[in-house]
């Protein structure tokens, strides 16, 4: 068969392919192809901004005491929707429900059922909406424990290591797809005449060195010590002890400061600071850091709570949350660094 030509390699082709190499069975791969098909639902309702009506506020909360857009309420539908007939999960759980839903509650009819298990942030950046910068989804797919039929919150509650794939899609200016089923990270472009997500970088490489921090800065007064001696040092650049200039970027939607970062480079965080200290940190381990972190390190990048490797914390519940370093390789060891030398001193 004649090699194919740049750009002409679809999900669906690409899917196949792993599949025929044994590196994904076909309900994962179709379970994929369902959620990228929910994306695509998802980022034509994005589109129509102000004239779909989906912009504002949808005028309620979720469990973790955040006011819900209308296009959270939304994109949360579309995907919920497009899985619980997809008929390749046990069952799924979302940023805005407080609970896991077992696929036998959501589709009582749906025959066969899958032994998979997804976790989604349906839009991530819900601040952005409004504003008409990028925002996103998250997902997460982890594998059902055998023999548990009504996969309940605790079946969740599995190490990052554990993902059979993870991948977000942005809305951006483009519609991309980014993927990794634990054998590098790619990227898919939504060709949208045509209507199929087509591989536009293959093994997506995190350079090792960056200039480039992300950070909301605003919070600099709330950080631990060992994250304001780390920022300290950027923001010296060239004259203090990393003896170089850093660049900063926030653009306050997770996925598109990590979509910049996979493809250019720069280290994200989102520290402990003394207003979310309490609940852990900001974002969300199961559906944020987990899926990120997996996508991160299959591009060859690191990513740490700032003491421990993120894929390896052990979660404590669905919603948990936690502190984030990721990124660049050597610029997420140096921020760890700075996290170690301070809890040795005590
Ligand atoms: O507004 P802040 O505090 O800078 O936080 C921004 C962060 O919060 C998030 O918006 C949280 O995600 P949600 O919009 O899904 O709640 C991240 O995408 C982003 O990195
Ligand atoms: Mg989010
Ligand atoms: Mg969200």
């Amino acid at each position: 068969m004649s090699t194919p030509s740049p750009h002409s390699v679809s999900l669906t082709r690409y899917l196949i392919e792993e599949q025929r190499a044994g590196r994904i069975n076909a309900d994962a791969r179709l379970l994929i192809e369902v959620v990228a098909r929910a994306c695509k639902t998802i980022s034509i309702a994005v589109g129509k901004g102000a004239l779909g009506g989906v912009l504002g506020d949808a005028g309620t909360g979720n469990i973790q005491g955040e006011a819900q857009k209308k296009l959270d309420v939304l994109s949360n539908e579309i995907l919920l929707e497009a899985n619980a007939w997809g008929g390749h999960l046990a069952g799924l759980a979302s940023e805005e429900m407080d609970h896991s839903q077992p696929i036998s509650d959501l589709a009582p009819d749906v025959y066969p059922r899958g032994n998979y298990l997804l976790l989604f942030d349906p839009l991530d950046g819900s601040s952005n909406i409004d504003v008409n910068i990028s925002v996103g989804t998250i997902f997460s797919v982890l594998r059902c424990p055998e023999g548990v039929t009504q996969a309940q919150d605790e079946h969740y509650l599995q190490p990052g290591t554990a993902q059979v794939a993870a991948g977000y899609c942005t809305y951006g200016p483009s519609t991309m797809l980014v993927l990794t089923i634990g054998n590098g990270t790619h990227a898919f472009t939504l060709d949208r005449e045509v209507g199929s997500f087509m591989l536009t970088t293959r093994g997506m490489r995190i350079p090792e060195e960056t200039r480039e921090f992300a950070v909301n800065m605003s919070n600099q007064r709330f950080w631990e010590a060992p994250m304001q001696a780390y920022v300290g040092d950027l923001l010296a650049g060239s004259e203090g002890p990393r003896g170089k200039d850093f660049n900063m970027r926030w653009v306050a939607s997770m996925v598109a400061d990590v979509h910049r970062i996979l493809t250019r480079g720069g280290i994200f965080s989102y520290p402990l600071d003394s207003k979310c200290a309490a609940k852990g940190g900001k974002l969300r381990l199961m559906y944020e850091a987990n899926p990120m972190s997996f996508l991160v390190e299959q591009a060859g990048g690191a990513a740490s709570t700032g003491r421990q490797r993120m894929l390896e914390v052990p979660p404590t519940g669905l919603h948990q949350r936690v502190p984030v370093f990721l990124g660049s390789r050597h610029e997420v060891d140096a921020a760890v660094r700075y996290h170690h030398e301070h809890d040795a001193r005590g």
